[in-house]
């Protein structure tokens, strides 16, 4: 695989040209562009967000973006796609557990391949999230995609894929992540013969780096392990269709030559890419097992400080040197909602039934925790240092109860008989 070039910082001002010279020097728009190249802003918040939260880009493209035709609806293939909120189905406080969901049969690419499990609050309204599971078989060419109800976070779990986005150009492999801003357009092209992830549909404000209060000015994620793409265009004419989701619905124009034509861009709205690896693990050396936003690795707040829209939380390899502690999560009732997904190995507080491209969701005050066997394993385990390997779940955290959809709650792929995991928990009680 060809070795791809990256500018790095978590929410730099970036600025990259594909030829010398495209990027005008001093202001953004001057009378006449290098090249010949037209100026379009790019604006992911409004231009009167605060500074510490504006995102915006300038892009200099071979044409603008209003170059294409009308927009008509658009099939999506698996007529699955969902958005907040759901009305099809009630919510429902059981606790839910998915097996993985399949690889596609015939030919389907990214945007064909989506299923939505669930969703929260409104994209209507900037509020909440959706979350997909993409499925695809089928590299996207002359198609492209843009998502007007939200920013997507995308959590491969198999295959590798080739973001090929107005930026330029993002590889991600399972065990890392990519976050591509509202609106922007792209194309996925597969790194294996198929690819199986999770996407989050953040319909809120974008989501950016957690405060490390007094853990001080490092550790969780550092900025400088966030990668953006160095500017890449393709000067390529022909038939080419744009897909856009828009209000819940899919809808389609067409262009005479392809929309991502960036040649150069400057600013901090842009697609970026982070290894999860290189999360800088932050835990207890003493006794107890502190609370998982300890794991934050991106946040999407809420207009509520310290209540998130979204929490993107992942469970890493590492040391576990607890005392006197019983190390696996302890059992709880959250008003927050909790979704999760599996991207390779096991998770502690479940060793059976919880797999890689599968999923679970707890939602607002639902009871779970660590199942029966481990419970029992770990009440009486010698608290020796022990490294937890082969793991890495993660976490979507919502202060938004989730609908699932009508489809997660028929499919055959949802686990009927997951509450009882926890049935056979003995009573210890010895008054
Ligand atoms: O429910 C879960 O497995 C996620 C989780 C992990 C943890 O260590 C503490 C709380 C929590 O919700
Ligand atoms: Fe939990």
């Amino acid at each position: 695989m060809e070795s791809v070039s990256y500018l790095t910082g978590f929410n730099n001002e970036h600025e990259t040209e594909a030829l010398p010279g495209a990027l005008p020097v001093g202001q953004f728009n001057p009378q006449k562009v290098a090249y010949g190249l037209y100026t379009e802003q790019f604006s992911s918040t409004a231009f009167t967000a605060p500074r510490a939260h504006n995102r915006r880009t300038w892009f200099y493209r071979i044409r603008p973006s209003a170059v294409q035709s009308d927009y008509q609806p658009y099939s999506q293939a698996s007529q699955l796609v969902r958005t907040g909120p759901i009305t099809e189905q009630v919510p429902v406080p059981n606790m839910l557990r998915w097996s993985a969901l399949p690889m596609p049969s015939t030919p389907t690419d990214f945007v064909d391949g989506l299923v939505t499990l669930a969703a929260n609050g409104d994209a209507a309204t900037q509020i909440g999230l959706g979350i997909h599971i993409y499925l695809a078989n089928q590299s996207m060419t002359d198609r492209f995609f843009y998502n007007a109800d939200g920013e997507l976070l995308l959590v491969p779990e198999a295959g590798g894929l080739i973001l090929h986005t107005e930026c330029g150009r993002l590889d991600v492999a399972p065990g890392e992540i990519a976050v591509i801003p509202r609106g922007m357009k792209f194309r996925v092209a597969l790194q294996d013969a198929q690819a199986r992830g999770y996407m989050c549909e953040n319909y809120g404000a974008c989501f950016e780096l957690p405060e490390r209060g007094p853990v001080g000015a490092n550790g969780y994620a550092n900025d400088r392990d966030f990668q953006y793409p160095v500017a890449a265009y393709e000067d390529r004419e022909g038939q080419f269709d744009l897909i856009c989701k828009y209000g819940g619905n899919f809808f389609q124009a067409t262009l005479g030559h392809s929309p991502l034509d960036v040649v150069a861009w400057t600013g901090n709205s842009a697609p970026y890419k982070y290894d999860l690896s290189r999360f800088n693990v932050i835990n207890t050396v003493s006794f107890d097992h502190p609370d998982p936003s300890i794991f934050t690795v991106l946040t999407s707040p809420s207009d509520t400080p310290g209540v998130a829209n979204c929490d993107f939380v992942i469970f890493p390899p590492r040391w576990m040197v607890a005392e006197k502690t019983f190390r696996p999560p302890w059992y709880h009732r959250n008003i927050m909602s909790e979704f999760m997904g599996l991207i390779h190995g096991v998770y502690d507080a479940k060793e059976k039934g919880f797999e890689p491209g599968g999923a679970s969701l707890h939602n607002c005050m639902s009871p779970h925790g660590p199942e029966a066997d481990v419970f029992e394993k770990a009440s009486n385990a010698e608290l020796q240092p022990q490294r937890y390997e082969n793991t890495m779940a993660f976490m979507f955290e919502s202060r938004y109860a989730f609908t699932p959809t009508h489809f997660a709650m028929t499919t055959e792929l949802r686990q009927q008989n997951y509450v009882a995991c926890w049935n056979s928990l003995k009573k210890h009680f010895r008054p």
